[in-house]
């Protein structure tokens, strides 16, 4: 019994380490996005990108048969973290200018 639980952790701490780096992957993307956003003007918040993600979510758990509101809430706090490396990263390249053109 014990050893079946062991392998089923080894299993579980593998599939954590898959979420996590593709999460790292995700967050990665960040810096191009709000590089491009930046160039052309537009705000790094995109409600209707959102929407499409959401529902894109909602249908993927129904398929997978995961729980909704899980799926969900993972992927709010997968985007609010995004949106927050893209403003950190504006802001960061923005004071970088700042200092450069005294
Ligand atoms: O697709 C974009 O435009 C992004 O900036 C990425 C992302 C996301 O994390 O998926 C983040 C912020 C936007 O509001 C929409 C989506």
């Amino acid at each position: 019994m014990k050893k079946k639980l062991a392998e089923i952790r080894k299993k579980i701490d593998d599939i954590d380490n898959n979420i996590l780096k593709l999460i790292a992957e995700r967050n990665s993307l960040a810096k191009d996005v709000a590089e491009i956003k930046n160039q052309l003007g537009i705000p790094i918040d995109d409600p209707d990108r959102e929407k499409y993600i959401y529902d894109r979510i909602r249908k993927l758990c129904k398929e997978h048969n995961v729980d909704e509101n899980v799926g969900i809430k993972i992927f709010q706090i997968l985007i609010e973290h995004n949106k927050a490396l893209q403003k950190k990263y504006l802001e960061e390249t923005q004071n970088k200018n700042k200092i450069f053109k005294q």
